[in-house]
């Protein structure tokens, strides 16, 4: 309870670090964003629930430039977001994590990790040949990063499993882990929860948590209500790329269009 009051006093006192402005995007005929209006403030945890195919996980692809908006704008700590591609925008600071997790079967927990910074030096083979030692500095810095990244998730004794040789629910940690090698100030995160129990939920909604409290705008989208309840100071419902409704979380599931729309009651 006191960790939700803090959160929710940070979130009133800053600006919005992620700021969409009538965004619109259509596929065809199947408008999956159509004038999206969205603030994002450093210490909140956003919830973004609706029906499937409302548009949530496009609204993400069109944060993190997977795909094009057609029209508005993407503003990320005063600075457009348009026009930049994915790597891009992850290295000004969207990390995401992805619905189905993509992680690499032929590689360990860690090697998952260390191919996911946002900058990494050894991509650059002028550096490479230039300033070795700087590179070899760099690299174990990253590897020191994503130890402690899997402490934190009390992964670490998994550093060197093979990510098919772990649970369901640990890869789902690793997708997470991924994403916190980036250190920028927002954390887009899909589906996190689905299919995760026990330890696997605690540690991820703890880990949620202390991203958010260390100034981080973080936004979920989640089917699993009783995580949103559990995790998210505010939330959003969307239905065929519109935002419906946003408010504090028990409101906004006490919604009639959210029951009409979502549940079908
Ligand atoms: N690249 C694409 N090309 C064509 N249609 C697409 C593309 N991406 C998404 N769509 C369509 O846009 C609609 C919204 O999809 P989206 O995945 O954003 O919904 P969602 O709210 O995340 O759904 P779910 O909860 O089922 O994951 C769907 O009808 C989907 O088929």
């Amino acid at each position: 309870m006191a960790a939700t009051q803090t959160l929710q006093a940070g979130v009133a006192a800053s600006a919005p670090i992620l700021d969409i402005k009538g965004v619109c995007k259509r596929f065809g005929g199947v408008v999956v964003a159509d004038k999206i209006d969205l603030e994002i403030r450093g210490g909140e945890i956003l919830g973004l629930i609706g029906p499937n195919g409302a548009g949530k996980t496009s609204l993400f692809n069109l944060i993190s430039g997977v795909v094009a908006a057609d029209a508005g704008s993407i503003v990320l700590g005063g600075q457009s977001l348009l026009g930049l591609p994915l790597y891009r925008r992850a290295r000004v600071g969207v990390a995401r994590t992805w619905q189905h997790m993509r992680l690499f079967g032929s590689l360990t927990v860690l090697e998952n990790m260390l191919v996911a910074p946002s900058h990494y030096p050894g991509e650059s083979l002028l550096r490479l040949i230039l300033s070795p030692a700087a590179v070899r500095r760099a690299e174990a810095e990253l590897r020191e990063r994503a130890h402690l990244i899997l402490k934190r998730m009390k992964l670490d004794a998994l550093a060197d499993a093979n990510v098919n040789d772990i649970t369901f629910g640990q890869q789902k940690l690793v997708g997470l882990a991924r994403a916190l090698m980036s250190n920028g100030p927002v954390l887009l995160l899909d589906e996190p929860m689905a299919g995760v129990e026990g330890v696997a939920y605690e540690t991820m909604r703890d880990i949620v948590r202390e991203e958010a409290a260390s100034g981080r705008a973080v936004c979920v989208v989640e089917h699993n209500v009783s995580f949103i309840r559990d995790l998210c100071n505010s939330a959003v419902f969307m239905a065929q790329g519109r935002i419906l409704e946003r408010g504090d979380v028990a409101t906004l599931l006490e919604s009639k269009v959210l029951a009409e729309l979502y549940f079908g009651q």
